[in-house]
């Protein structure tokens, strides 16, 4: 299992240097000084980069929304009941959650996967991946096993997989799972060396009492299971989640079938981090969406070489902020397609 999850990685490239080189002299013979459309042009470098061609064809575009629950949540770190998880998949399938506005408005398309979530749930659009009823609480001991923190990355492959031969080409990480706040800055401290305290952050809104248990309790979760920070597998098996191992899979996915996968908030962004850790390539494919508000995103955006394209004070996940987010990529690949060039419009170079 271990080595399907290596030969995935193995597949991973670095960008298409040439396409980039390409990319560039277009966007310098494009009417306006040079890099005054800013990260648009940044966007369009990579995309050539990521997809070999300047003008690819990204229109079919999917937010993946892994959802599971958290043991954690019986410590009291959220401001919501975890009931609320099992509750919110059944918003995301009606298509009434904030993502699947967001998703209609970009023209994407909402997946909602059901990697843990501590309820039996059957629709026909749910894709279903349940690995366990929820992690278990970390404050007390390992959130899953080794061997079930791999099946969850290796679900997320799959489900780009499978995703991809339905002819999606550019992916979106979302996630729902009341008390993932925690269990994603716990990944953060673990990895960055950040403390505890400067990765957690407020997540649905605690108040500042549940907001001193919260860190004391990432910090009680660490200690109790002394992960190694150099085997991110370990990581996400003693302190992760299992709708964060998927994403970090997704991602892992994504990069490797050559599309640009676009890193939602937070918990995406700890997803993010562990699939950075298990293939610096992968970074290359990510596109960071937005800058939450939750306290510590800035930081972890930082430390994974992400730079947010929007900030819009948003701190809710699910995909939110990477639904926007395709408005500006599809801005980019629209400079690169229609604009003139100095030579067809008749404007004088500088
Ligand atoms: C109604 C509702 C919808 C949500 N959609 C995303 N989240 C967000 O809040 C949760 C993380 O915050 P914490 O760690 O504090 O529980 C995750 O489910 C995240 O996706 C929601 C939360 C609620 C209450
Ligand atoms: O940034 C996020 O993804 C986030 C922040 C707070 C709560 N839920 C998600």
């Amino acid at each position: 299992m271990r080595s399907k999850l290596e030969e995935e990685i193995r597949r991973i490239e670095p960008l298409d240097e040439s396409a980039i080189q390409q990319a560039e002299q277009h966007l310098l013979n494009l009417t306006k000084p040079p890099g005054s459309l800013g990260k648009l042009e940044d966007i369009a470098r990579q995309l050539a980069g990521i997809t070999s061609s300047l003008h690819p064809d990204l229109s079919r575009k999917a937010i993946i929304v892994m959802a599971a629950d958290h043991g954690v949540c019986e410590e009291g770190v959220s401001a919501f009941p975890a009931e609320v998880t099992p509750q919110m998949v059944l918003n995301f399938l009606a298509g009434g959650a904030a993502v699947n506005v967001l998703a209609r408005q970009a023209g994407a398309d909402v997946r909602c996967v059901d990697i843990g979530v501590n309820a039996e749930l059957s629709h026909p659009e749910l894709i279903s991946r349940k690995l366990m009823h929820g992690t278990n609480n970390i404050a007390r001991g390992p959130a899953m096993t080794r061997e079930t923190a791999i099946e969850a990355v290796l679900a997320g492959i799959e489900v780009v997989d499978q995703l991809w031969l339905d002819g999606y080409r550019m992916f979106a990480t979302g996630e729902m799972g009341i008390g993932n706040t925690t269990a994603s800055s716990a990944v953060m401290s673990v990895m960055t060396g950040d403390s505890p305290e400067e990765a957690a952050g407020r997540g649905t809104g605690i108040n500042d009492e549940r907001f001193a248990h919260k860190m004391a309790v990432i910090r009680r979760a660490i200690e109790t299971n002394a992960p190694d920070a150099s085997d991110p597998i370990d990581v996400l098996s003693k302190v992760g989640g299992l709708e964060i191992a998927g994403l970090a899979g997704v991602i892992i996915g994504a990069a490797s079938r050559k599309c640009p996968v676009v890193i939602d908030g937070f918990i995406s962004s700890a997803a993010a981090l562990i699939a950075a850790s298990l293939c610096k390539d992968a970074v290359s494919y990510m596109i960071g969406s937005h800058l939450s508000d939750e306290r510590a995103h800035g930081q972890l955006l930082l430390k994974i070489g992400l730079s947010p394209v929007i900030h819009l004070s948003m701190r809710l996940g699910e995909g939110t902020g990477a639904a926007l987010c395709f408005h500006f990529i599809e801005a980019a690949q629209r400079v690169m397609r229609e604009m003139a060039t100095f030579d067809s419009a008749g404007v004088s170079r500088g």
